[in-house]
């Protein structure tokens, strides 16, 4: 089992680190829904954080022009990209609409970055992390995810109730071979974009069925051989509050994924299964804390230092590229 990355290789200095145009937060936004709510939210709370990066989010053609002028005016640099489907086949993903989520290999190109931070629309940056765009290059970085939820049930991991977040409490039956290898969740990770990487990617989807984690399953396989894993701090995925409680020291965490059915905190009824925790309850206000929060608002001067004008308020002023349209699916 590939060791978890230390937490103290990450460790902040305590010093503001220089901003360095060629780093990056970049996020995906699709469709004419709510999640651009997810997208300011991580906005505001990034800002909230002191991170000295842009935030940078790629888009599909059917996000409508309100939600890109919501995003320029969070002081967002909005990038548009085609979509990316994959060879079609009969394939039941694990919610229909992951197909779209294919389109964020399109972020591999954004070669004017040299490293960047991938971050789902429905996570929140609680703690300054800007010390992950300083790992060290040529590995992708990630949390490892967890097995137990209903999502999963179509694996074999579900069906024996197997989990890589407490592998020796089920063990990985002998007669089925070695354990499979180790698995990220793919709404928060570390990568260089890369021109040969990209083209990789695009012409290995070619060849590549469609499975039910759509492109989350793809970029584990894809990347399986220089796969780090991160303490989980850095994508605590909900479900692992009341499936793996042993592993998670809440007051430690620095990113909340809210990925379990029914918490993303801009649709919060409290109605699914495990939605009346006081954990929940408690994370999901503190996302609308921030959200809510008008002084985190972005100001033109936030970005403006001694008189120059940065980087990504250029880039978000300048026309975005016309691309072909192709409608995808939307979220449930
Ligand atoms: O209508 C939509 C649906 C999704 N998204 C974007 O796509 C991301 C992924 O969608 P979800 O957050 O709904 O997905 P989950 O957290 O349930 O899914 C997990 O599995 C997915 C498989 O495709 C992805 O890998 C995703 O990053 C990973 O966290 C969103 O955060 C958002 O950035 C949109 O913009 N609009
Ligand atoms: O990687 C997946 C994904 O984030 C799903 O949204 C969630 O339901 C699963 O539990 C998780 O393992």
């Amino acid at each position: 089992m590939a060791p978890e990355v230390p937490l103290d290789v990450f460790a902040s200095t305590g010093k503001i680190p220089k901003l360095d145009s060629k780093k990056a937060f970049v996020t995906f936004l699709a469709g004419s829904g709510d999640y651009v709510k997810g997208v300011v939210g991580l906005a505001k709370g990034l800002r909230k954080v002191k991170s000295a990066y842009p935030l940078v989010v790629a888009i599909l053609p059917d996000v409508p022009e309100e939600h890109r002028e919501i995003l320029r005016s969070q002081g967002c640099i909005v990038r548009e990209i085609e979509p990316i489907y994959p060879p079609q086949n009969q394939i039941q993903f694990a919610m229909a609409y992951y197909v779209i989520n294919y389109s964020k290999l399109r972020i591999w190109n954004f070669l004017e970055y040299s490293k960047m931070v991938y971050v789902d629309a429905d996570i929140q940056v609680y703690e300054n992390i800007d010390h992950l765009l300083d790992t060290p290059d040529g590995y992708f970085y990630a949390v490892m995810d967890c097995f137990c939820e209903k999502t999963w049930s179509h694996s074999k991991q579900y069906s024996i109730g197997y989990c890589q977040q407490c592998p020796n409490k089920v063990t990985w039956p002998a007669e089925l071979g070695s354990p499979p290898p180790l698995y990220f969740n793919a709404g928060f990770f570390v990568y260089e974009p890369s021109k040969v990487t990209y083209e990789n990617l695009l012409q290995t989807l070619q060849i590549t069925p469609p499975t039910p984690f759509a492109e989350q399953d793809f970029l584990n396989m894809f990347f399986e051989k220089v796969y780090k894993p991160i303490p989980l701090i850095y994508n605590l995925v909900l479900a692992m509050l009341w499936q793996h409680p042993e592993n998670v020291e809440l007051e430690n965490v620095k990113v909340v994924h809210y990925c379990a059915a029914g918490s993303k905190p801009w649709r919060y009824t409290g109605v699914e299964a495990n939605m009346q925790r006081e954990d929940i309850k408690m994370l999901v206000k503190k996302w609308w804390d921030i959200y809510d929060d008008a002084s985190l608002d972005f100001k033109a001067q936030d970005t403006a230092e001694e008189g120059t004008i940065s980087k990504s308020s250029i880039l978000a002023s300048l026309p975005e590229p016309a691309v072909s349209y192709i409608p995808a699916p939307s979220a449930a």
